[in-house]
């Protein structure tokens, strides 16, 4: 008698991406919005309590959020920690900056180091006073009386975060905004921004040559937040290289995140992948076809993900288009690169990509530069390589404080 095993069932957490955008979206709606499921993670819980600084009430029911929406920009002083979030560094000071009063905004040396150079112009432009730290991104003190509203270009080629920023807040400006984004990176999450905004009530309008003009105002509406296709690529990856089938209930073909073309990826790999309608399942072969190139810079929370499983595949993998994968919590190419090179692996770096070659790989402790994606991705080699440590696991508590719990429980 055989006995089928069927595919196993991962517990993703919500989405960093939808939680804190539909964070900013009720306060900033007039009255309650209930968030299902949001993601409860040292990102989400900063952004949560730098909006209750700013004079936001927000409830527990169970596991939803309830967020007590002002429907305005805060008033009077506040000061806003950001921890590591780079979306609380770009969403709230937008936020900030359609109240009035006096606001300083900052973080850890880890989100100090991020550029925010083009948001703090944007905001200057739209009417606010913004002094910035010595590298002109965090600490902020932000003195304003409203912002304006108008047309405005932005330079988004360091980040999508200040274009959402603005997008999120513009309802609350005194006139519509325009804005046209040149060099636009991680075009999905904009895709996203502009899909939430619509949900709350607002009308987003994109011209042919791609500028976003916004009208309208917000009203209070609830939100299931999906699990975090990001997250989800650690179990999908892992399937792949065990030979093992993995479903994520909740991400389906209506998933509002880019992340998850991560499995058509796996799919060039060898991998079998569904998308249905509620859940995403990927079933390996335990082994990687590699030969392959791919552009990643819609996607690239997700392509540490596959550098770092990508020694084990048959033949080199390359990734390119993530030049601004440079500016995330580390400079996450010479971080891969770095820590593949140090378990003996060859990889060869270019400013916007990485090669990486098949080979043995070797145990050893990895440098996780306080980086959750490093933990995560190279745990997933560390399926099938003895002796991989983490110098830093717990930093994986930015966006997925049980992981190291899940991955065990599905692959240990
Ligand atoms: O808007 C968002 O929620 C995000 C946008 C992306 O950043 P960039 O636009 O800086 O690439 C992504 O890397 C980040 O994890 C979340
Ligand atoms: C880049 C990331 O985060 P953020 O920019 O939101 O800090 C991430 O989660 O990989």
């Amino acid at each position: 008698m055989t006995t089928t095993v069927g595919p196993a069932t991962a517990r993703i957490p919500g989405s960093k991406s939808i939680t804190n955008r539909a964070l900013l979206l009720a306060a900033a709606a007039l009255g309650p919005s209930r968030l299902g499921d949001p993601l409860v993670s040292a990102d989400t819980v900063a952004f949560r309590s730098a909006l209750e600084d700013l004079g936001v009430r927000v409830t527990d029911d169970g596991r939803d959020w309830v967020v007590h929406g002002t429907g305005r920009g805060p008033h009077g002083r506040a000061r806003i920690w950001c921890e590591d979030a780079g979306t609380a560094a770009r969403f709230l000071p937008v936020l900030a900056a359609a109240g009035s009063g006096r606001f300083e905004v900052d973080g850890t040396d880890q989100l100090r180091a991020r550029p925010l150079g083009p948001l703090v112009r944007a905001l200057a432009r739209l009417g606010a006073d913004v002094a910035t730290g010595p590298d002109g991104g965090l600490p902020l003190v932000i003195r304003t009386n409203g912002l304006q509203g108008g047309e405005l270009a932005l330079d988004s080629s360091t980040s999508s975060q200040y274009l959402t920023g603005l997008l999120l807040s513009a309802p609350l400006m005194r006139t519509p905004l325009t804005v046209h984004a040149a060099g636009l990176v991680s075009r999905p999450y904009i895709d996203m921004t502009v899909a939430l905004m619509r949900r709350f009530g607002a009308e987003v309008a994109q011209g042919p040559d791609g500028r976003l003009r916004v009208d309208g105002g917000y009203r209070p509406t609830d939100l299931a937040v999906e699990p975090d296709a990001s997250t989800a690529s650690y179990v999908f990856a892992a399937a792949a290289v065990t030979g093992r089938s993995v479903t994520v209930p909740g991400l389906g073909r209506d998933s509002l995140q880019g992340d998850l073309r991560f499995v058509e990826v796996l799919r060039t790999a060898g991998a079998r992948v569904e998308i249905g309608a509620g859940a995403t399942t990927v079933t390996g072969t335990g082994r990687l076809r590699g030969g392959f190139a791919v552009d990643m810079g819609d996607i690239s929370d997700t392509f540490m993900t596959l550098a770092a499983i990508a020694p084990l595949a048959d033949a080199p993998i390359t990734v390119h288009g993530i030049e601004h994968a440079r500016w995330k919590e580390s400079d996450r190419i010479a971080a891969v690169a770095g820590n593949l090179r140090r378990l003996g692996v060859d990889v060869v770096e270019g400013p916007d990509r990485l090669t990486v070659h098949p080979g043995p790989v070797r145990g050893g402790v990895v440098d996780c530069h306080r980086d959750h994606r490093i933990a995560m991705s190279f745990s997933v080699l560390g399926l099938q390589v003895p002796g991989i440590v983490l110098d830093d696991p717990a930093c994986v508590g930015k966006t997925f404080p049980e992981f190291h719990t899940e991955f065990a429980r599905l692959f240990g």
